[in-house]
């Protein structure tokens, strides 16, 4: 892919490879990180609920949590991806950036619990005004 900064690569806008490009690393961090996997399932069972009861202000806040979340899982994975492209070999630096980088995707991935945990208690709060 050409690199618009550095000018190097192929030319042209292909929109096509672009999601192409974004399928296969999401389905790199969904198949291979089972974290991401049951974060993602979760907030889709609750994002689902929303949904079809049309509840769009809780449906655009945990959509927006959950893709913070996944966001920075990916950006974790990438990092740490990196690290071990670099050296598998025990290393202060290597802990240090890793650490960093995990602590990033930690407070999102907080945030994104007490969001999932305040939504779910909304659903919950639903079902029991529809019985
Ligand atoms: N090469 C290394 N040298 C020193 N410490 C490391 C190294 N690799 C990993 N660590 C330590 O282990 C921790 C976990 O790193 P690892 O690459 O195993 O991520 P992980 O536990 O698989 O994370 P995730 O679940 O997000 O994929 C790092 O935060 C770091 O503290």
């Amino acid at each position: 892919m050409r690199n618009k900064f550095l000018g190097t690569g192929e030319t042209g806008f292909h929109p096509l490879r672009k999601i192409r490009v974004v399928l296969s690393g999401l389905k790199y961090a969904v198949r291979y990180d089972f974290s991401v996997t049951y974060k993602l399932m979760l907030s889709a069972v609750v994002l689902s609920i929303f949904f079809f009861f049309r509840k769009w202000i809780d449906f655009l806040l945990l959509a927006a949590a959950t893709a913070m979340m996944l966001q920075a899982e990916l950006f974790n994975s990438a990092i740490e991806a990196v690290c071990d492209f670099i050296t598998t070999e025990k290393s202060r630096r290597v802990k240090v950036i890793k650490d960093i980088s995990a602590a990033a995707a930690g407070i999102c991935i907080l945030l994104w619990g007490i969001i999932l945990a305040i939504e779910t208690y909304q659903v919950l709060r639903l079902f029991s005004i529809l019985h």
